[in-house]
């Protein structure tokens, strides 16, 4: 306190303040091996090399809308490794393990910020336990995808990331902005809720530069980050506003927005949110509608993103009854047997288009 008086006016609205943990410490108990940071710079630099199209497969991002259940994204995580490996000609896998989620209004915000999932909010246990599966998901061999919605949370888990996402609500927020351009690994950009797809294009304009902004480094202490720029900023087309836009003609209108800004003409398509309606029996429709694009020689089209779980649909988080193992809790999911349907279809659809394109193309 700077006078007597402080406490009339500091923190008028703070109920309590708990110590957090540093990102120093969290590395310090769950390191990120030797064997586990080149799968890190591996991953990064496969999805890369499919948005610079030096790799002619098709990433897709792909897991459940959120994780609450460390046991059951963990169980989701071996049965992809075995897709993922048995597709790999054609597709890059990266597993969505989504631990932030940004509500419309109020709701379950994720793991990190409430892991108990009854609101006690233990942010400490929350990145203990994103931090352990980040690992073992890493461990089973595959590329993990996150979205980063709080300007802090990335010191103490981007190490593991190997794709990141600033989703549609802080799309147009200069924090996520300047975040996304100190970010090590690709950020994919998604259009606003409302269908904006410039918005996302100034995003990834915004991040492409150098940033100087407040921060906090990785003991934990305030800093100052004076950022590269990232250069490997796409745009995620999510549909919004009322309407998709994977089709064909939105996909090239948004090919067009990109060319403009003279950035380069990728895009990922997002099957779910409103691209399905948030109904994830769409979902197959949006992919099988993106694979006839892929096979008709679209080349814009790097990759897909897919909501999907061990379960098909979603469930309410009542704190009277008992979840259903492996259902989300946040937006609906595939459910495995049609995640695998869907992403055969996904790599043939890439076979094909490699089969129609010079090999040169
Ligand atoms: O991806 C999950 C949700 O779409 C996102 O968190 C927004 O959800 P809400 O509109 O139910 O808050
Ligand atoms: C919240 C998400 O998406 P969006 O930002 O597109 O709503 C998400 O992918 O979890």
């Amino acid at each position: 306190m700077t006078t007597p008086d402080a406490h009339r006016v500091i923190d008028q609205r703070i109920d309590r303040v708990v110590p957090l943990t540093t990102p120093a410490l969290l590395h310090h108990h769950l390191p990120l091996d030797a064997a586990l940071a080149e799968a890190v710079v591996a991953g990064r630099r496969a999805v890369g090399r499919v948005l610079d199209r030096a790799d002619d497969r098709l990433l897709v991002v792909v897991g459940p809308c959120s994780v609450h259940d460390p046991a059951a994204a963990l169980e989701y995580a071996g049965r992809l490794r075995e897709t993922a490996d048995r597709l790999a000609d054609d597709l890059l896998v990266v597993m969505r393990v989504y631990f932030e989620k940004p509500r419309s209004t109020v709701g379950w915000k994720g793991l990190i910020n409430d892991p108990g999932l009854d609101g006690s909010g233990d942010v400490n246990t929350g990145l203990r336990t994103a931090r352990a599966l980040l690992l073992d998901v890493l461990r089973l061999g595959l590329p993990v995808g996150c979205e980063f919605l709080d300007p802090i949370t990335p010191q103490y888990i981007a190490d593991t990331v190997a794709w990141g996402a600033i989703g549609a609500r802080t799309v147009e927020s200069q924090v996520h902005r300047q975040l996304a351009s100190g970010l090590s690994m690709p950020i994919g950009m998604k259009n606003r809720p409302d269908g904006s797809i410039s918005t996302a294009v100034d995003a990834i304009r915004a991040a492409g530069v150098p940033h100087v902004f407040p921060g906090i480094d990785v003991s934990g202490t305030p800093a100052i980050m004076h950022t590269r720029g990232n250069a490997d900023g796409h745009l995620v087309l999510r549909g919004g506003g009322g309407r998709p836009n994977y089709d064909a003609e939105s996909v090239a209108g948004a090919l067009d927005l990109l060319r403009a800004a003279g950035l380069p003409e990728r895009v990922v398509v997002d099957a779910s949110h409103a691209n399905s309606g948030k109904d994830h029996r769409r979902q197959p429709l949006v992919a099988a509608d993106v694979a006839a694009q892929l096979a008709a020689g679209q080349r814009g089209i790097v990759g897909i993103m897919l909501e999907s779980f061990l379960q098909p649909g979603r469930q309410e988080l009542d704190p009277t009854r008992e979840l259903t193992y492996g259902m989300s809790i946040t937006d609906g999911c595939l459910g495995w047997d049609t995640t695998t349907e869907v992403l055969t279809e996904l790599a043939q659809s890439v076979r094909t288009r490699r089969a129609s394109l010079p090999a040169s193309a």
